[in-house]
């Protein structure tokens, strides 16, 4: 029998095959994909510095599109559209964090051989690292000086990511759509209005608990690098510049949506 399953007779054309315009490496770019994984030395462990680096920067353009999505879904009053996809970029962030595994298998000997070779480079340098904690909300202009050495393109996209609604601005629309005040002064109030009215409201409840897992989860993953940077370099300074570990650690405190943290303390 052939691979096709046909036991006998000429091979019948498969599903798709009709037109004949797409491979499978064709249609995913994998010549282009494939060429850009280039060390910068002959130490063997610098591939999988790259490769995990490259997974993650493609995860991360995947959140943004799908967060996008979400803040839209928001404004349009479309709730259940927003939920499902941060059901997703929860799947994402889950991954992000267990990835992490990955590079650890890299002792910090191994490192070593390259790690000289990567100042003053840094995910501080990350453009899609800080775009996403822009559009999630955590919007600190002074991270801009980190990209003196970005493109137009880049600098242009972090400073649209500043000036556009955050997934806040979104979800305030949402409450406001149904009813609920939002002004600094009320938001609480009507936070409150949410959580004990859930017959009435618990779209609302439900989304604002998944913004608030998206917000734990970046949190874990902070903490999930911290520790691997520890492993990898201990008390080191980092090649960005920064205290290392210490600077990170304080990173780990940060929140998206502080007043859905403070609303457990009024339940
Ligand atoms: C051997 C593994 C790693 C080490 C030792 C390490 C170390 C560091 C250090 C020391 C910093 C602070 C900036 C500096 O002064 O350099 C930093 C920042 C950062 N790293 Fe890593 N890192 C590692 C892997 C990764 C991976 C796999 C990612 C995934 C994209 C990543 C993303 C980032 C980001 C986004 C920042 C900025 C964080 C912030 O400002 O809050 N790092 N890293
Ligand atoms: N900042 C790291 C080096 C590092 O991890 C790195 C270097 C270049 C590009 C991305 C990196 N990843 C995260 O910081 C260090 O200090 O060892």
């Amino acid at each position: 029998m052939g691979i096709d399953g046909d036991a006998s007779g000429p091979p019948r054309r498969q599903f798709g095959e009709e037109g004949g315009r797409l491979s499978y490496g064709g249609y995913l770019r994998l010549p282009e994909l494939l060429d850009q994984q280039q060390p910068q030395s002959q130490a063997p462990d610098e591939l999988l510095f790259i490769t995990i680096h490259q997974v993650y920067e493609l995860w991360f353009k995947l959140l943004l599109h799908e967060l996008e999505g979400a803040r839209e879904a928001m404004f349009a009053g479309e709730l259940w559209k927003a939920r499902h996809l941060f059901k997703r970029v929860h799947a994402v962030e889950r991954v992000l964090i267990e990835q992490v595994e990955v590079l650890e298998t890299m002792t910090p000997q191994d490192f070593m051989e390259f790690r000289a070779k990567l100042a003053p480079a840094s995910g501080f340098q990350s453009v899609q690292f800080r775009e996403l904690e822009f559009l999630s909300g955590l919007r600190d202009e002074r991270y801009l000086g980190s990209f003196r050495h970005a493109s137009d393109e880049e600098l242009a996209r972090l400073r649209r990511r500043l000036a556009e609604p955050t997934l806040w601005d979104a979800y305030l629309t949402a409450l406001s759509r149904r009813g609920l005040p939002v002004s600094d002064e009320e938001i609480m109030t009507s936070l409150l209005a949410v959580a004990r009215n859930r017959g009435s409201y618990d779209d609302l409840w439900q989304l604002a608990e998944d913004l608030l897992t998206h917000d734990e989860t970046a949190a874990l993953w902070r903490m999930r690098h911290v520790q691997m940077v520890e492993r990898q370099i201990g008390t080191k300074s980092g090649t960005g510049g920064s205290t290392g570990a210490p600077y990170l650690r304080g990173r780990a405190r940060l929140h998206y949506f502080p007043l859905l943290w403070e609303l457990r303390a009024w339940l």
